[in-house]
């Protein structure tokens, strides 16, 4: 079979590891001189190459997670399991490298030209230079900045640009999983929603399992496969994917983290192509407003009310149309949403 040229990772000849699984079973972190814990029995499994968002409160123990994954702090009771493997008896340099660590600090070396940076783990797993180097330029390429990067030096980008770096860099060997705290925290809202788009359609390449954290319930619906309510004291309050989490929250304190306007939020998670009929009488109509067949229907309800029209045209990415979606469907799936689960 020959490589799909537009994917640097599988041109690249970088042995794929096999995506794993990660299992927290009974994860307790106490820090010394605390008296409660940080982390209190995390169970959770998060299946292979799925992204889950871990969310909750400040202090709930979100980044704490994160570090006990990669032993940058070890864990007071229970285990988890990396593809089986416990962490506990895992060599924490080995565990380290083998885990793409992507923080909001970016904390790319300053001194550092941008290749180096990237490098910085294939050198010390001693690869030839000549494939560190074309591995940089792969992974310059897949988070689509271009090779005259290479040798400029961290402060000489936006943060935007930084982060891809980072993200990057986190990338280089391959890993197959990622730890994400909150990556894209420090950006405008502009920037952050561009770089969330651009890692999803990554991800649909590179299928990691990604621990994701973030304050923001909205990036966890638009990012998570799964996602994980932490309350304070690091207790898991919820495990599920976003709709069970909009649809039935466990209690009220989900239910308010996820906030009062769930109905609404579930429909971030359909897509227009879901409820577009065709409609041959848009012909006569040009004057229609047009949206992707990819657009959530939250988007669409909001192209709507703002353009004060009574239908939007559903177009693919290429421009064909391929139906109608008008007002009263939208307030029909709203309202349906309703029914089903009594969200507001
Ligand atoms: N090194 C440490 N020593 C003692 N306590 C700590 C240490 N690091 C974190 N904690 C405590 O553990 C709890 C969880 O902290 P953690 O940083 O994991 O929360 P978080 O959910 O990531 O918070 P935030 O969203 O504010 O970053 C907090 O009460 C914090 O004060």
């Amino acid at each position: 079979m020959t490589h799909d040229e537009t994917d640097p990772i599988a041109a690249s000849g970088v042995r794929r590891q096999s995506q794993v699984e990660i299992e927290f079973r009974n994860a307790t972190k106490r820090y010394p001189g605390q008296e409660a814990p940080a982390i209190s029995n995390l169970s959770f499994t998060i299946p292979a190459g799925v992204i889950c968002c871990l969310v909750g409160p400040s202090g709930g123990g979100k980044t704490t997670t994160m570090m006990l994954v990669n032993r940058l702090i070890d864990l007071t009771d229970g285990d988890i399991l990396i593809g089986g493997a416990s962490v506990r008896s895992a060599n924490t340099t080995e565990l380290r490298r083998a885990i793409g660590y992507v923080i909001q600090q970016i904390g790319l070396f300053p001194h550092m030209t941008i290749a180096g940076n990237i490098a910085v783990v294939p050198k010390l797993l001693g690869w030839p230079r000549a494939r560190i180097r074309e591995r940089v330029l792969e992974l310059l390429n897949l988070v689509q900045l271009d090779r005259s990067y290479a040798g400029r030096y961290p402060a000489q980008l936006s943060g935007g640009q930084q982060q891809r770096i980072g993200l990057a860099r986190a990338l280089a060997v391959d890993p197959p999983l990622m730890l994400m705290d909150e990556p894209f925290g420090a950006l405008d809202p502009i920037t952050r929603s561009a770089l969330q788009d651009e890692f999803l359609k990554l991800q649909e390449r590179i299928n990691k399992t990604v621990i994701f954290v973030t304050h923001d319930i909205d990036e966890a619906i638009k990012m998570g496969d799964r996602i994980a309510v932490l309350r304070e004291g690091g207790i898991l309050a919820q495990f599920g994917t976003a709709d069970d989490l909009l649809a039935h929250p466990v209690d009220d304190y989900v239910a308010d983290f996820v906030g009062a306007d769930r109905g609404l939020k579930r429909l971030s998670l359909r897509r227009m192509r879901d409820i577009v009929h065709p409609d041959p009488s848009l012909e006569a109509k040009p004057n229609v407003p047009t949206i992707s067949a990819d657009a959530s229907l939250r988007v669409g309800l909001s192209r709507l009310f703002t353009t004060d029209a009574s239908a939007v045209r559903v177009t693919e990415n290429d421009g064909t149309t391929l139906g109608a979606v008008t007002l009263d469907e939208l307030r029909e799936a709203v309202a349906a949403h309703r029914r089903t689960d009594g969200a507001p």
